[in-house]
C-alpha cells in the first residue's frame, strides 16, 4: 500500500447490509480498501485504500450523511432514505448507484391495533420521524413519532404505536410480525453523496463524481 498523503480525502461508507453491493461499485470508480478492511477481527474504523490520497471510514448509515454534510468526510455512499430524512443543504447526491433497493412504507397490524389513535392524530413508531411527519401532514394527519432505531415491527403488538414507518424489501419482516403495508412512501436506492463546499474547492471530489457516474453508466449499459 502507498504511504498516505497529508491532504487526505475521506470517503464514508455504511457498515451494514449495503456494503457488499457497494464494494464492487466503489472498485469500478477506483475506490478500493486495503486488506485490513476485510479482516473481521480488525476494530479500526478508518482504512487506507489503494490511493495514497484517499481513506475510508466505516460508520452507521445515518452518520455517513452527517460526516459528509459537515465536511468531515468529502464523499460517501448512503441510501436515499437517509438523504431525504436529513435533507441537509450541504449534501449533494449526484449519482444513483442502483444498489440497496428497498422502499419506505407505512404498515399496521393485520388484525387491528392495540393502540387507539385520535381522529386526526396517529402514533407511529419509526427511525424516520421527518419523512413520517411529512407523509402524514400531506394527508392532513398529525403524526406523533416514537423514535426507534430498529425492530420497529414489534411496536404495534406491544401497544407502543398503532403503526410503523419502516424499510421494506422482501416484505418478510412485516409478514412474520403480523403487519400489512398500507402505503408506500418512498422508493429507495443508494447514492453517491458529496459535500457541496468540497466539490467546489477540491477537483478530486469532482473526479470522484465523474468516476462513479461513469461506473453507473457502464453497469446500466451491460
Ligand atoms: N431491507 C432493508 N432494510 C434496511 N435497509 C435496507 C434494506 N434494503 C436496502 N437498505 C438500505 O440500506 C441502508 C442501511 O445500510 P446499512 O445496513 O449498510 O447501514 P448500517 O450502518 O448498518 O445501518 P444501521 O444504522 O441501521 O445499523 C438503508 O438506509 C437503506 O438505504
Ligand atoms: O422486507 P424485509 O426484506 O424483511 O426487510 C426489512 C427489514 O430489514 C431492515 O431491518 P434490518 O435487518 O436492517 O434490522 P434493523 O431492525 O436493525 O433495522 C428493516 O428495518 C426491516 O426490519
Amino acid at each position: 500500500m502507498p504511504e498516505p498523503s497529508p491532504n487526505l480525502l475521506t470517503f464514508a461508507i455504511p457498515k451494514g447490509r449495503i456494503l457488499d453491493e457497494a464494494l464492487p461499485v466503489m472498485a469500478d470508480a477506483g475506490v478500493v480498501p486495503d486488506a485490513a478492511f476485510h479482516d473481521k477481527a480488525n476494530r479500526s474504523l478508518t482504512f487506507a485504500t489503494t490511493r495514497a490520497d484517499l481513506r475510508l471510514i466505516r460508520v452507521r448509515a445515518f452518520d455517513v450523511a452527517t460526516f459528509v454534510a459537515h465536511g468531515a468526510a468529502q464523499a460517501g455512499i448512503v441510501g436515499s432514505d437517509v438523504i431525504e430524512e436529513f435533507d441537509y443543504a450541504e449534501l449533494y447526491a449526484p449519482v444513483d448507484l442502483d444498489i440497496g433497493h428497498c422502499h419506505l412504507a407505512v404498515a399496521e397490524p393485520k388484525g387491528g391495533s392495540v393502540h387507539v389513535d385520535g381522529a386526526s392524530h396517529l402514533r407511529v413508531a419509526t427511525k424516520y420521524p421527518n419523512l413520517t411527519r411529512r407523509h402524514f401532514e400531506r394527508r392532513g394527519i398529525q403524526a406523533e413519532c416514537v423514535k426507534l432505531n430498529g425492530a420497529m415491527e414489534i411496536a404495534p403488538a406491544l401497544g407502543l404505536a398503532s403503526r410503523i414507518v419502516d424499510l421494506v424489501s422482501s416484505g418478510q419482516t412485516l409478514k412474520e410480525n403480523g403487519l400489512v403495508e398500507t402505503s408506500r412512501i418512498l422508493d429507495i436506492s443508494a447514492r453517491l453523496i458529496v459535500n457541496r463546499a468540497a466539490l467546489k474547492t477540491d477537483p478530486r471530489v469532482a473526479q470522484l463524481v465523474e468516476a462513479f457516474r461513469a461506473g453507473a453508466s457502464k453497469r446500466k449499459a451491460a
